[in-house]
């Protein structure tokens, strides 16, 4: 069995998006940020995404059975960060403009895309939740940079033309 520090330092090598993942309904409203986030089919248009059980925010996105993948440009590095350490949820989301999108989830000002979904099938394994999230609306920023994660540190693509 590889060691999972081995397996953690390889996938450090794969550059990823960086998305802050939103929810709100019956349970509240709660976010973390997530770059295990990728496309599974476009028929349905559906993504998928992998929420750890033991992150505060599981049984809030449990219960409240939407989301909204809201994917960060150059510049949302800060925001990243408060959404992906030990922050209250109040103290997250005042750190920046949020808009409600069609399934009532936060869609963040700004994000070079948010995909809002409803939350169609979890399945579970190892520590992990897959979320598998059916596109209901979505929002387009063509004038952002990009945000990559890689080898544990952010890093800006600029696009061609800019
Ligand atoms: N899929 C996940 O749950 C991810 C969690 N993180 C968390 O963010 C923090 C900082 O991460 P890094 O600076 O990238 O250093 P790291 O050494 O904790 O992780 C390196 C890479 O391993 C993968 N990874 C990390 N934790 C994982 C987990 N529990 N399950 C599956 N894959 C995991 C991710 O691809 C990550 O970029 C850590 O607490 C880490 O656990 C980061 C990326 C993905
Ligand atoms: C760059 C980055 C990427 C992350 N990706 C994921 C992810 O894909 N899935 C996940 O469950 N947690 C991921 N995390 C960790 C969660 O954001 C973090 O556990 C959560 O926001 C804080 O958990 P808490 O609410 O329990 O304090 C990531 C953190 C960072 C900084």
């Amino acid at each position: 069995m590889i060691e999972k520090q081995i397996f953690r330092d390889a996938m450090s090598c794969l550059g990823a998006a960086v998305n802050i993942v939103t929810t709100d309904g019956p349970a509240g409203r709660a976010g973390f940020t997530a770059s295990a986030v990728c496309s599974v089919t476009d028929d349905p248009p559906t993504l998928l995404v992998c929420l750890n059980r033991s992150a505060s925010v599981w049984p809030i996105f449990n219960r409240n059975e939407a989301l909204c993948v809201n994917t960060l440009a150059a510049g949302h590095e800060a925001l990243s960060n408060l959404f992906g350490g030990k922050t209250a949820m109040t103290e997250r989301f005042s750190a920046a403009r949020w808009r409600n999108g069609a399934t009532g989830c936060p869609q963040l000002e700004g994000a070079i895309v948010s995909f809002d979904c409803r939350i169609s099938q979890v399945v579970s394994v190892g520590t992990h939740d897959i979320l598998f999230c059916e596109l209901v609306a979505l929002e387009r920023n063509d004038e952002s940079h990009g945000l990559v994660w890689f080898d544990r540190g952010y890093h800006q693509l600029m696009r061609p033309a800019c």
